[in-house]
């Protein structure tokens, strides 16, 4: 293999490669000690995507879910931001397929390469090849919200409810929006916590290919900031964003009205 790989092929081998070495630690760790096989999952992609990504790209910041947050990172020019290992917690359940390594990369004020590696799925999208979006969704089929198994946003059924929408819970941001990537749900909708790494990914392939990507409320989605908490998000369709914005909106001014609402 040649070693002259542009960024984008970087981000896509490096996710790559730690799905490959995090599928191994399962088959040995087993499932027995799940907080072990949590720490050691972080732990072991970290190390591998950190040392790497200095040797291959020894100029620039990193700032990884794992690591320290070297502040440096505020006046480079080129910053990977990474989440060795998204969906910890369904990373450590047998059976589980929904978690995630994200590599991305931020240049100059934008996300320019990104890659997500699903390991367990077998699959890694990126920045490379972003993957064409299917054709307009049939009209008569019920739009499909994923959000997260564990910490949904306490809207979320409200907003499906009012839209007539099913919820298709899922563990992993990244997994989530390769999921709407993939046609297999048309929105993730997230809020009350989240920070720079969990999204930073999967956001650069969904822009490649064309998805809408922001804040509830519209606003952009910005990255490498001095506190890299980025608490909500949503990811959908393109046709989908002004009206669910919208809705969005109507519910969370119900919640400001009347906030025995929620639930
Ligand atoms: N309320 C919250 N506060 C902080 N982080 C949150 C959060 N809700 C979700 N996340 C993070 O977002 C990622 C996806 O979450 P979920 O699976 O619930 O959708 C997880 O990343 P990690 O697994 O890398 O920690 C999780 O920690
Ligand atoms: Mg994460």
């Amino acid at each position: 293999m040649s070693s002259i790989r542009n960024d984008h092929e970087v981000a896509r081998d490096l996710a790559t490669e730690a799905g490959q070495q995090l599928l191994r630690l399962r088959a040995r760790q087993g499932f027995d000690e799940p907080e072990v096989l949590r720490t050691l999952g972080d732990r072991t992609s970290h190390e591998f995507l950190f040392s790497s990504l200095g040797r291959l790209r020894p100029s620039d910041a990193v700032l990884s879910e794992e690591g320290i947050d070297d502040k440096a990172r505020l006046g480079a020019r080129r910053v990977w931001i990474i989440d060795p290992l998204d969906g910890t917690r369904e990373f450590s359940e047998s059976g589980r397929t929904d978690w995630a390594v994200h590599v991305a990369l931020w240049e100059n004020g934008e996300l320019v390469a990104g890659a997500v590696s699903l390991p367990a799925q077998g699959s890694t999208v990126s920045t490379v090849d972003p993957p064409w979006l299917p054709d307009e969704r049939p009209t008569e089929q019920r739009l499909r919200i994923t959000t997260s198994r564990t910490r949904p946003p306490e809207f979320v059924q409200r907003l499906a409810t009012q839209m007539g929408a099913e919820i298709v819970p899922m563990g992993s941001a990244g997994a989530k929006i390769c999921a709407v990537l993939l046609g297999i749900a048309d929105i993730y909708v997230h809020a009350g916590g989240q920070y720079e790494w969990d999204s930073a990914a999967p956001v650069a392939v969904a822009r490649a290919a064309g998805l809408h990507t922001s804040r509830i409320d519209g606003s952009e989605l910005s990255y490498n900031r001095t506190n890299p908490s980025l608490p909500d998000i949503l990811v959908c369709r393109p046709e989908l964003s002004n009206m669910l914005l919208a809705s969005i909106r109507g519910v969370a001014e119900r919640d400001d009205a009347d906030p025995h609402a929620a639930g």
